[in-house]
């Protein structure tokens, strides 16, 4: 039974045939009854092998499970360790059952020594009251010692030869699979190093039988290698004995190999890294000879140490080069930024070098300009008679007085500029442009527009509508150009501006009350604007036979400029004012009644108020520009008045440049073709120059011959032109006006005059005032230009009384407004008024320059209105010509200027 059972058992099994012999209980059974006899009773001799295969499983099974259990309660009952019976089938822990047959054995070794003492197993403590076992028949525990002596030992030993087998081939085949690895590992390496060192091999083709050559190099020199290290290995260990002279345990030796193996690990862990992870020839070498090794080792560490020191001075170098350039950068930068902060310095200084000549340049072209515009007909106006005869490039412009022949036919006039009617909205604004720039530079401009109603104020200040720029007025345009010069500063002054607005409506303020106005701030042109509608829109309008939309008062827009300097802190002030005057008119042209004449009174009156407020204390800079109108024509006279005169005072001996214009007076045929006058230069000195030069020529033309022209005798536009003549000679390219009415430029001119004489006299305007107005009142006549003017000039009471000019003129000083004076019906020219033009002509400046008198502007005025009383035609302009602060002196020079020409000083 036993032999059986021990054939069954493989010499070395593995771990599935170690179960399958165990399985069945039965070597298990006699192994314990051997170690203990009669440790198991029953034995069963003949068990199944495999219970699955066999029929009648249930009563096999109870055979099969019958020795393993009998086995399992015989090692509880012995204390033993002990197992699963499912620990012997497939999946079960093999480990419990070798466990078990080991203490087993345990168990016998310790009862072969005698069984004295505790017999101990791993942790587990077993006291043994005798050495010996029950027999095996006895399957009680007390007869286990006499089962152990009853076991084979034969039995015995073969199982635990098996046991050792079993567990000794996992040990072996542990071993052999690092042997396997190590060999496999050195063996490589050994090739890999002779075929990288060996030259011979460069030439030769690896052939099978090459390599197989040289793995038996290798494996003769790894067999010499293992020799050699076996036999240190065994001095070593054999000196590791002897180092200590008492018996060493096992567990003691094993301790002193780990140590050995470990220092020996941290010896060759650099080498076999750096075996191991490098490849090559004279790097991944795995050198046989340490030393080699480590001398090679080192030179290489020593080269790539130099490369790196190598390396380190390049970049150091770079890095020297790199921070030479940067400071030489930041030199170079900080002598730039000094540079720019010199010529921001110097900036600052050509800045204001820049504004005070910009504003000398405005100043010498004049602080006072008046220009004037020539409105074109209006649709249903147009007859293609114009009493504008000719416009000069020089800011001359001729009309024709239909009812004059001779030189009485025609009258020069001079302005800054005359814009004709053709010209645009851009180009009416680009004169007063640069005005716009000064009120940024702290100084006060007014844009002032003056004329007789319909003359087309509004439409030149701010134009028919907003839909288009193109039509924008001067307001707009000066906003925006305002707006955008204030932006382009924005890194050198920072500007707030405000806005104030002003409307007179029959002498009573609307919106604000001066001082006390609300100013509004304002941000963008579009603000401005927003506000403008309003006042617009609030406006007093209302119809006349002359304007179906008349302006009934008038209109002040003032921007205040305030701006500070980032730099210095200092602080500019400035001031545009933008005024839109109500047309001044004649009652009896515009058939005002009830409200219109109260208004038309009012407006008439008044207008002096924006003079009156440029000139407030503090006022740098003033402009104004006066406008005149009539049906199919406009003048329109702008002033500006800076806070300083710049213009140099005429002397009678200045050198005068020639000016064509009084060729225009002397003949008709004589500006036939009209030729644009030569270029001259127009500052305010030349102007005046200019004016009195030709005055003095046509003084010493003594009444050139003059082409007299027929005039239609009725014009059928206006009731106010019937007694016109019938025809207008086309080669006089006169244009016959309809509807002509003509205001008499009231008190605004006298309170600029006022402020003149106050101005150059101060302390003594009141007398210099009243002096300007007799003088006013020498120019007024009614009769034909013969000998007796000289007399009635000399006479000016005689005069005022004896004519309707006494009334005008008085009229006018109370500040009331008249209505047509006809004095003399039979007398064509007296017939149209109190003031005859045509008799204020060259006899009487004579007088006025002999008498070196001051000449009130206003009588200029009064004597275009008279001429306009005449009722030709439509066109008589004003003219203002700026002066200096010695205003008289050149009032007096003025007096040689064409009629109409006013010079107003301040
Ligand atoms: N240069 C011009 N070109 C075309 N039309 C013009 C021009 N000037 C004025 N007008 C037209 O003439 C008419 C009168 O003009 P506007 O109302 O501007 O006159 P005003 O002088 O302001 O009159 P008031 O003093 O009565 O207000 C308007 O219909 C206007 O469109």
């Amino acid at each position: 039974m036993y032999d059986g059972a021990s054939e069954m058992l493989p010499k070395e099994p593995t771990e599935e045939e170690f179960r399958l012999a165990l399985r069945n209980g039965l070597i298990l059974c006699n192994v314990l009854n051997k170690v203990k006899p009669g440790a198991v009773r029953k034995v069963v001799e003949t068990p199944v092998l495999d219970v699955q295969a066999t029929e009648g499983a249930a009563l096999y099974a109870i055979q099969y499970f019958e020795n393993v259990r009998n086995f399992l309660v015989a090692v509880g009952r012995m204390k033993l360790l002990t197992f699963e019976a499912s620990d012997l089938e497939k999946g079960g822990s093999s480990s419990k059952v070798v466990d078990c047959i080991l203490c087993l054995r345990g168990y016998y070794e310790w009862k072969q020594s005698g069984g004295i003492g505790v017999w101990k197993y791993g942790g587990t403590v077993r006291i043994m009251s005798s050495p010996r076992g029950p027999p095996s028949s006895v399957v009680s525990s007390e007869s286990a010692d006499e089962s152990l002596d009853d076991f084979e030992s034969s039995q015995y030993e073969q199982l635990m030869e098996f046991l050792q087998l079993y567990t000794d081939s996992h040990e072996d085949s542990r071993a052999a699979n690092i042997l396997t690895f190590m060999f496999d590992y050195f063996s490589l390496g050994l090739l890999q190093a002779y075929l990288t060192d060996t030259n011979g091999f460069d030439d030769l083709a690896l052939s099978p039988m090459a390599i197989d050559m040289v793995v038996r190099k290798v494996v003769k020199d790894f067999s010499v290698l293992l020799a050699s290290q076996g036999n240190q290995l065994g001095i070593f260990l054999k000196k590791v004995l002897n180092t200590d002279c008492s018996p060493q345990t096992k567990s003691q030796f094993l301790e002193a190999i780990s140590k050995y193996l470990s220092k020996r690990t941290t010896l060759v862990s650099r080498d076999i890294s750096s075996f191991c992870t490098c490849g090559g020839k004279g790097e991944g070498t795995w050198h046989m000879n340490n030393s080699n090794g480590s001398v090679e080792l080192l030179d290489l560490q020593q080269k790539q140490l130099e490369d790196l020191k190598a390396l380190f001075r390049e970049t150091k170098q770079e890095i020297q080069q790199i921070q030479l350039g940067w400071e030489k950068e930041l030199l170079w930068l900080g002598h730039h930024i000094k540079g720019l902060e010199v010529a921001a310095s110097s900036f600052h200084k050509v800045l204001e070098e820049n504004r005070v000549l910009f504003n000398q340049v405005q100043d010498l072209k004049g602080t006072i300009r008046v220009y004037c515009r020539v409105r074109p007909f209006l649709s249903g106006q147009s007859n293609g008679q114009s009493t504008v005869d000719y416009i000069g490039d020089n800011g001359n412009i001729m009309i024709v007085n239909p009812q004059k022949q001779g030189k009485d036919a025609r009258r020069v006039f001079s302005f800054n500029k005359v814009f004709g009617m053709n010209v645009t909205q851009y180009q009416i604004y680009a004169e007063t442009q640069p005005l716009v720039r000064s009120v940024l530079d702290g100084y006060n401009v007014c844009i002032f527009a003056y004329g007789q109603t319909g003359s087309g104020k509004t439409y030149t200040m701010s134009g028919p509508n907003l839909t288009t720029e193109e039509t924008w007025g001067v307001n707009y345009r000066a906003l925006r150009d305002l707006f955008h010069i204030s932006k382009a500063r924005m890194d050198l002054i920072e500007y707030e501006v405000g806005v104030q607005m002003i409307e007179i409506y029959n002498e009573q303020l609307n919106g604000l009350n001066v001082p006390d106005a609300s100013l509004i701030p304002v941000k963008c042109t579009e603000d401005v604007l927003d506000l403008m509608r309003i006042g617009q829109r609030n406006r007093a309008v209302g119809a006349t036979a002359l304007n179906e939309r008349s302006s009934r008062s008038h209109s002040i827009l003032t921007v205040h400029v305030r701006g500070k300097e980032l730099v210095s802190g200092s602080i500019l002030k400035g001031c545009l004012h933008l005024v839109d005057l109500a047309g001044s008119e004649r009652v009896d042209r515009s058939e005002a009644v009830g409200e219109r004449l109260k208004e038309a009174q009012h407006i008439n009156r008044f207008a002096s108020l924006p003079l009156e407020m440029s000139l407030l204390p503090g006022t740098k800079e003033f402009s104004c520009s006066l406008q005149k109108q009539q049906t199919n024509a406009s003048e329109k006279l702008f002033c500006s008045k800076q806070r300083r005169s710049r213009f140099p005072t005429l002397s009678d001996k200045d050198v005068m440049p020639k000016m064509p214009l009084l060729g225009e007076e002397r003949s008709v045929a004589s500006i036939q073709p009209r030729s644009p006058s030569p270029p001259v230069r127009r500052s305010t000195s030349t102007d005046r120059g200019a004016i009195v030069k030709t005055r003095i020529k046509s003084d010493a033309l003594e009444n050139p011959p003059f082409i007299k022209a027929p005039f239609p005798s009725s014009v059928s536009v206006n009731k106010s032109v019937a007694n016109l003549p019938a025809t207008v000679p086309s080669t006089m390219n006169q244009r016959l006006n309809r509807g002509s009415q003509d205001p008499p430029f009231p008190d605004v001119l006298n309170s600029l005059h006022r402020v003149t004489l106050r101005k150059a006299h101060p302390g003594n305007e009141d007398e210099q005032f009243k002096q300007a107005l007799n003088i006013q009142q020498y120019g007024i006549r009614k009769t034909k230009p013969d000998s007796k003017v000289k007399t009635k000039h000399e006479s000016s009471a005689k005069i005022q009384k004896s004519s309707g000019a006494e009334t005008l003129l008085s009229d006018m000083d109370s500040g009331k407004h008249l209505t047509s004076s006809k004095t003399d019906n039979s007398d064509p020219e007296i017939e149209h008024g109190p003031i005859r033009m045509p008799v204020y002509g060259a006899t009487r400046e004579k007088n006025l320059h002999r008498n070196s008198q001051v000449v009130e502007p206003r009588e200029l005025m009064q004597t275009v209105d008279g001429y306009h009383e005449n009722k030709y035609s439509n066109v008589i302009s004003q003219n203002g010509k700026e002066a200096s602060n010695s205003a008289i002196p050149q009032f007096r020079r003025s007096r040689s200027m064409p009629r109409g020409k006013l010079m107003v000083g301040l």
